[in-house]
């Protein structure tokens, strides 16, 4: 079987690579390049990075290539991050990392040569009906099926999630047994490239800066100036600069360029119990078409938290819609509603929040 190894130079494809040759597999690895787009050369992580996989290249005695899909990401991802952004939604380039770079140009570039793509993601892939489904990770703290929910299904049946069963721990000891050399690497902050810079920079050099009020939305007091609504997100409680809170931002008025806050952390502003979703995905197949009109119980997740939440899928004419007995704090249009079984151990598709 011919497998190749998306491998980033962290402690989790690293793993990946150890213990495909552990069961006597020979994996090609291949290292993702996307650089700054202000800069020709590389910057010194991304430096390490590729030292670190040449170096389990080395270790394991296999051939390492480096894609180039700098120019791709920006075209991509980034150009949609700041697409939604600039009409105040909250983009998730993760998500699109995924599905266009990782999954999407590695693919139709290099991975379509080879039988499975293998990747450190936390998830897990599970047959069923003759059929391939993503499956959530063991662990349920690096569970990251949610960044995975819109590949489609010629992705999902060629991947291999090697270490969707194990514990982060668990990985960790492996590497620290197998000695690898970056068994003690920090965990990478971001899935993608733009969660490795500084948000606001990037945000910044795109749509600059732009003064706009801070009001509470209960008493329209104005309580001080924000620099774009852009830097700001529903749900978002850091980074306001506001004394005797905690406030939390409920509202965004993008003509007005106004962020409008609310105080307290209770404050049923900052909740609502139901959602729409435009452009539902299906990543394998819709499991509840018998149940087309009625509701279905699912769990779901609208931010990249371990808990699953539970409520009711109903089918619109637009589209879905999520109707929920909990809370649900900082619904943030542009993020992905990901929905799961009800069982949380399939990852069925998601669809983009709408306004
Ligand atoms: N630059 C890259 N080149 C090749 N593959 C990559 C790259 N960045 C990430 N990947 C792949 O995507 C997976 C998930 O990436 P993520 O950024 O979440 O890293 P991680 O969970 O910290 O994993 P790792 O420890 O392997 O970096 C990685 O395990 C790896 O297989």
């Amino acid at each position: 079987m011919n497998i190749a190894v998306l491998l980033s130079g962290g402690v989790d494809s690293s793993v990946v690579v150890h213990l495909l040759c552990e069961q006597g597999y020979r994996p090609s690895l291949f290292y993702i390049r996307i650089g700054r787009d202000d800069t020709d050369y590389m910057d010194c992580s991304a430096e390490e990075d590729l030292e670190m996989a040449s170096a389990i290249a080395r270790r394991y005695g296999l051939s390492l290539e480096v894609v180039d899909l700098h120019r791709e990401y920006w075209d991509n991802v980034a150009a949609y991050a700041i697409d939604k952004i600039r009409r105040g939604l909250t983009p998730n380039p993760d998500v699109m990392c995924n599905k266009l770079i990782k999954f999407g140009c590695f693919e139709r570039q290099v991975g379509r040569e080879f039988d499975f793509t293998a990747t450190g993601h936390y998830a897990t892939t599970v047959l069923l009906d003759g059929k391939t489904w993503l499956g959530t990770a063991v662990d349920p703290i690096k569970d990251q099926t949610d960044f995975l929910a819109q590949i489609d299904y010629l992705q999902v049946s060629r991947l291999m999630f090697p270490l969707g069963g194990l514990m982060k721990q668990e990985v960790r000891d492996i590497a620290l047994r197998a000695g690898l050399p970056s068994a003690r690497r920090r965990d990478s902050q971001g899935i993608c490239f733009l969660g490795k810079i500084n948000y606001n920079d990037f945000v910044r050099r795109f749509l600059g800066e732009r003064e706009g009020d801070i009001i509470e939305l209960e008493t329209g007091k104005k309580l001080g100036k924000h620099r774009g609504y852009w830097f700001h997100t529903i749900g978002q409680r850091k980074g306001l600069g506001l004394g005797g809170g905690p406030w939390f931002v409920v509202r965004k008025d993008i003509e007005g360029n106004v962020i409008y806050v609310s105080r307290g952390y209770d404050t049923e502003l900052q909740f609502g119990n139901e959602f729409r979703m435009r452009d539902f995905h299906f990543i394998t197949d819709n499991p509840w078409k018998k149940e087309e009109n009625g509701a279905v119980e699912v769990t779901f997740k609208i931010r990249h938290t371990p808990e699953f939440m539970k409520g009711r899928l109903f089918r619109e004419p637009e589209g879905y819609r999520i109707v929920s007995d909990e809370k649900l704090q900082g619904i943030a249009p542009g993020q992905f509603g990901v929905i799961y079984d009800s069982a949380s151990r399939l990852c069925v598709g998601s669809g983009e929040i709408g306004l």
